[in-house]
């Protein structure tokens, strides 16, 4: 059977559009009377998990743990519902999926299937993550997912900013943090809590679900959970997420606990804690979460009707997501969607820069962890990241570059970006630096399609766009600050401020 004819002739049409649409009539034939209220939409008695659990799925697909980045004669493997996140030899592990039969289907039937579910409402494909189900958890039951219908995030054309501050035309910004929990994180949060999910119903020893965080992952975490009933654990560094990050767990009912330590501790405690106990882990050293992130990267190439950028921007801290982001990439080229991959740049804070400083030095010398500083960009406020090896191997794999940015590069380039209809988050700011490094120094240049990822939302981070606009940063000029001007309410005086407002805007037009 050709691809062409399998997806149309027997797997993805929705069950229910083969249905008549006796339930969804709005007018009764009987009673036309004008004043009748509308009758209720009625989708029928079945709900879209009903629907789904008779759609017939693709057969003989399968994914399992390897050793990350495995010697070609190592055997080592496991089932995805073994609990398990290291390898024998203590290094990574990565969810490997069988190429062989997802190359039964030629590149055209992926982007076809993959198009052919955007937009819909269908259980689970309306999920950014979840329709790419095949080449994420081949094997989950549909009604184990749990899914917010994450994914899907808009691809931002940066027109003002790319034309007026880069020369550019072809900039997109990736909208990451346009999402369920505000931040990328959702997109590997569904299919860890969904695994979670299959195997409590397994009856396998999972009490719960843990994580140390920054803030963006224990949001996730703690809302997959709760819409699945699951109990969930998580480790924050006191004093350094914001409160709109702190009240997400809370107000989902996670137990929080507040630890008087930075990320990397918290990191160290919760790697102990679910050794002991029965408690799932949540964090990117589980691969599995890596599965959900990597789909943002053929979504990419999905809103660019499979057309590969040049370059691909992504802040980086844990380094989970730079690797998710080249394995989404290489598997569209590996199964025959796109011919090439993108090269990918990090970006890191300068105060939490680990992995520049590995690149800085040519990879070569052991890397060293160090401990990181405050910074804006707090979420990536990490020293001693758990995919460090992941990270490294995607940027060799992809001729890929590490740039860093200054507490004032970021904030400014967050600035500069809000001021032309952004709101982004200083982690975005970190990107955008690099990005605007990159093309003072010629690498990247003006008519290069440049994506940067945005992972975070700017709501998230309020409270260091007010002290930026107030100006209240030590040694910090904050140039592009645009704080409220306190005018008293009468008419005279708000007629001084704006002609004196309008004289200046005229003089800079
Ligand atoms: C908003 C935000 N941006 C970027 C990152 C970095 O992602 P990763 O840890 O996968 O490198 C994180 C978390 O670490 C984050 O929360
Ligand atoms: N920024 C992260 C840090 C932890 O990263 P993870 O991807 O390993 O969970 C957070 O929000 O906690």
């Amino acid at each position: 059977m050709s691809s062409f004819s399998l997806l149309h002739s027997t797997t993805y049409f929705p069950s229910h559009s083969s249905k008549p649409h006796s339930t969804v009539r709005c007018t009764s034939p009987t009673t036309p009377s004008p004043a009748a209220p509308p009758q209720k939409h009625h989708r029928s008695a079945e709900n879209i998990r009903d629907e789904a659990r008779r759609r017939p799925q693709l057969q003989n697909l399968s994914a399992r743990y390897v050793p990350f980045d495995a010697p070609p004669f190592s055997t080592e493997s496991y089932s995805l519902d073994e609990i398990v996140y290291r390898s024998q030899s203590g290094g990574l592990l990565d969810v490997q999926h069988d190429f062989a039969a997802l190359k039964r289907y030629d590149g055209a039937f992926w982007r076809n299937l993959f198009d052919s579910r955007v937009g819909k409402t269908t259980w689970p494909y309306g999920s950014g993550v979840w329709s790419k189900k095949e080449w994420v958890l081949p094997e989950i039951d549909d009604d184990d997912i749990v899914s917010a219908f994450e994914g899907n995030s808009n691809l931002f054309w940066a027109e003002r900013f790319g034309k007026q501050y880069l020369q550019m035309n072809d900039l997109w910004v990736k909208h990451c943090g346009i999402s369920h929990t505000g931040s990328f994180k959702d997109l590997g949060m569904t299919v860890l809590v969904s695994q979670v999910n299959r195997l409590r119903k397994m009856n396998k020893p999972v009490v719960g679900v843990g994580c140390a965080s920054t803030g963006d992952t224990s949001a996730a975490l703690s809302a997959y959970c709760a819409a699945a009933g699951i109990p969930s654990i998580v480790f924050l560094p006191a004093d350094k997420i914001s409160t709109a990050q702190l009240v997400q767990p809370i107000a989902n009912g996670a137990f929080v606990l507040s630890l008087d330590t930075d990320f990397d501790g918290c990191m160290h405690l919760i790697r102990e804690v679910t050794a002991e106990l029965p408690i799932y882990l949540a964090n990117s050293l589980n691969s599995l979460r890596l599965e959900g992130q990597k789909t943002a990267a053929i979504e990419i190439l999905q809103q660019f009707n499979w057309e590969v950028p040049d370059w691909v921007i992504v802040p980086g801290g844990n380094l989970g997501n730079i690797y998710a982001f080249y394995k989404g990439f290489h598997m569209c080229k590996e199964l025959g969607l796109v011919d090439r991959i993108p090269r990918l740049v990090c970006a890191q804070a300068a105060n939490a820069n680990p992995l520049y400083l590995h690149y800085k030095s040519g990879f070569d010398q052991d890397f060293n962890p160090m401990k990181a500083d405050t910074t804006f960009a707090s979420a990536i406020q990490i020293g001693d990241p758990v995919s460090i090896d992941r990270a490294v191997y995607a940027l060799k794999k992809s001729n890929g570059i590490v740039e860093e940015a200054t507490e004032e590069e970021l904030m400014d380039a967050t600035a500069l970006a809000d001021s032309t209809g952004m709101f982004i988050c200083p982690h975005t700011g970190v990107a955008l630096t690099a990005l605007m490094k990159l093309r003072e120094s010629g690498v990247i240049e003006a008519n290069d399609r440049t994506v940067v990822v945005s992972t975070a939302h700017g709501l998230k981070f309020t409270q260091s766009k007010i002290e930026y606009h107030s100006k209240s940063i030590q040694e910090m000029a904050c140039k592009l600050a645009n704080p409220p001007v306190m005018v008293k309410a009468e008419f005279g005086s708000v007629m001084d401020v704006l002609k004196e407002y309008l004289k200046n805007n005229e003089s800079k037009c």
